[in-house]
């Protein structure tokens, strides 16, 4: 698959957006195997619940767990993008957002190699970008599509704050993906109510440490 046409020219570099990365079934079952998590598994916050894989990222270096076999082949699939500069991805968070939550501006900072790859199940959304300065002046927004893969690389890992604002529903403005957003009755709309959203945001966490079990 070649990359560079899903490439959005109108963000800063550098964006990719997939729609229809993976199929309805796929998205089913992401979904029902995140839900048929134990409890514990969830990390909650005041805003959103997550689930890591692969470890906890950490300074030290992130101790390794194993990746579960349903979420490995949406990992290969991304690994064959080769967008991680010859790393295979080793690390996926899950993100639960229900309708009105969302994430406040941040980077992913150096924990991660500087590569975002998002795969959006049961709801779209809106991720915006804004300066990292005093004035958080606005960048682009990006419409995600339920299915789509979202890519962030270069200045746009680095020098922009994202955030997904806290609203039930999404006015399409400035969005700088519209022209190739793969179900086109969205574009039509001028309000879309957002339903709960599961997200796999799935990187390559450089610095990890072999955890010896016998000696
Ligand atoms: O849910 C998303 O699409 C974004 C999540 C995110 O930015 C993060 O967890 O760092
Ligand atoms: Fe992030």
């Amino acid at each position: 698959m070649d990359i560079e046409k899903y490439k959005i020219l109108g963000a800063p570099p550098t964006l990719y957006y997939i729609p229809n990365f993976i199929t309805e079934d796929e998205e089913n079952n992401i979904l029902k195997s995140v839900y048929s998590m134990p409890k514990p598994k969830w990390t909650c916050l005041s805003n959103r619940r997550l689930q890591d894989y692969g470890g906890v990222p950490h300074e030290k270096g992130m101790i390794a767990e194993p990746i579960p076999k349903w979420l490995q082949t949406y990992m290969d699939k991304v690994d064959a993008l080769n967008i991680f500069d010859g790393k295979k991805t080793n690390q996926v968070l899950v993100n639960e957002y229900l309708a009105g939550q969302g994430i406040m501006p941040h980077t992913d900072g150096p924990l991660f190699h500087p590569t975002i790859s998002t795969i959006s199940c049961g709801s779209h959304t809106v991720l915006e970008f804004k300066e990292n300065s005093e004035h958080r002046q606005k960048v682009c927004n990006v419409l995600l599509e339920r299915r789509s893969l979202v890519i962030v690389k270069d200045d746009l890992y680095s020098k922009y704050l994202h955030s997904i604002s806290e609203r039930e529903e999404d006015m399409l403005e400035d969005i700088v993906n519209l022209d190739v957003v793969g179900d086109r009755n969205l574009v039509s709309s001028v309000k879309l109510k957002r339903k709960t959203r599961v997200s796999l945001t799935i990187r390559n966490v450089p610095k990890v440490l072999k955890v010896k079990l016998f000696t």
